[in-house]
C-alpha cells in the first residue's frame, strides 16, 4: 500500500462487547511494550473523526470512554455503515495509514506515531494493536492485508461485570452488527477474560508480550 512506509512485524486486531475492555487491554500492552515497539490503531478514529466534523460534535468526548458517545452511537452505526456498504474496508484503511502519518491522530495520542514519530520515514513501529474490529470484514482486510503478521484477541466480560462498567443493554446497538458481528464463525488466535476473578491480565498477556517481542527480534533480525 502506496500510503505506508514500513510494514509492522505483528498485527493484533482486538474484538470484544462494549465495555469488555478492549481499550484498557491495549494501553496496557502498550505500556508494557512502550510506544516505540507498538502503536494501537482505532477504526472508530476516523469514523468519529469525519462524523464529528459532518455533525458539529465534540471530538474528544466522542473519542473518550464517557456517556456523551453512548448519545451517537446508534446514528455513528448507521452513519458508518453507510460508508462500509460502498468500501468495506474503509475505516480500516484510514486508520492502517494513520499508522505511519501522524496527521489526522492529532494530538489526542490514540497512537505512538505522533508522539515518536516525526516523520514518516522514522516509522520504526514493530507491532500494530487494532483495538476495535467488530464486523468480518474489518478482521478479513487485516488478514488480507498482512496475512502473516494478523493474529485476533477477543476480549471477554460477562454482563454484570460490562454493566459495573456502565453498561445497559441498548436495543439497536447491543443486538447489532456493530455489536454482534464477530459473535459466532470466527476461531480467534486469543481469548482474554477481563474479569476479576480471573488469572491476571498481566498473567493472560505474557504470551501475547512474547509474541510481540519474538516480532521485534525477528523485525531487527531482518533489518541487520
Ligand atoms: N481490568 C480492568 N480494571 C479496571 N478497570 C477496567 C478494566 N477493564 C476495563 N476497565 C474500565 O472499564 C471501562 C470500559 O473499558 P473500555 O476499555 O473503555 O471498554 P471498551 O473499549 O471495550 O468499550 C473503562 O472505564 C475502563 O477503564
Ligand atoms: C460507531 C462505532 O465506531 C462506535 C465505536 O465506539 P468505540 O470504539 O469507542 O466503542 P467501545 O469502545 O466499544 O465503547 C461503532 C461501529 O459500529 O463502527
Amino acid at each position: 500500500m502506496e500510503d505506508r512506509v514500513s510494514e509492522p512485524s505483528l498485527v493484533l486486531v482486538f474484538s470484544g462487547k462494549r465495555k469488555s475492555g478492549k481499550d484498557y487491554v491495549t494501553e496496557l500492552i502498550q505500556q508494557r511494550l512502550g510506544p516505540d515497539v507498538c502503536c494501537i490503531l482505532r477504526l472508530s478514529g476516523p469514523l468519529k473523526e469525519q462524523y464529528a466534523q459532518e455533525h458539529g460534535l465534540d471530538l474528544d468526548q466522542l473519542m473518550g470512554p464517557g456517556p456523551y458517545k453512548e448519545q451517537y452511537r446508534a446514528d455513528m452505526i448507521h452513519w458508518g455503515e453507510s460508508r462500509r456498504r460502498q468500501d468495506p474496508g474503509f475505516f480500516c484503511r484510514l486508520a492502517s495509514r494513520g499508522a505511519c502519518q501522524p496527521v489526522w491522530v492529532g494530538e489526542r495520542g490514540s497512537c505512538c506515531c505522533d508522539v515518536i514519530l516525526q516523520t514518516a520515514e522514522l516509522c520504526s513501529v514493530i507491532g500494530q494493536l487494532v483495538s476495535d474490529a467488530r464486523r468480518l470484514s474489518d478482521l478479513q482486510w487485516f488478514q488480507a492485508e498482512f496475512p502473516q503478521q494478523t493474529q485476533s484477541v477477543r476480549v471477554q466480560s460477562s454482563e454484570k461485570t460490562r454493566s459495573q462498567r456502565g453498561w445497559s443493554f441498548t436495543a439497536g446497538v447491543d443486538d447489532a452488527e456493530s455489536e454482534c458481528g464477530l459473535d459466532n464463525g470466527v476461531e480467534f488466535d486469543w481469548i482474554v477474560i477481563n474479569e476479576a476473578d480471573a488469572p491476571s491480565l498481566d498473567e493472560q498477556l505474557r504470551p501475547i508480550l512474547q509474541l510481540t517481542e519474538e516480532a521485534a527480534s525477528t523485525s531487527s533480525v531482518n533489518q541487520s
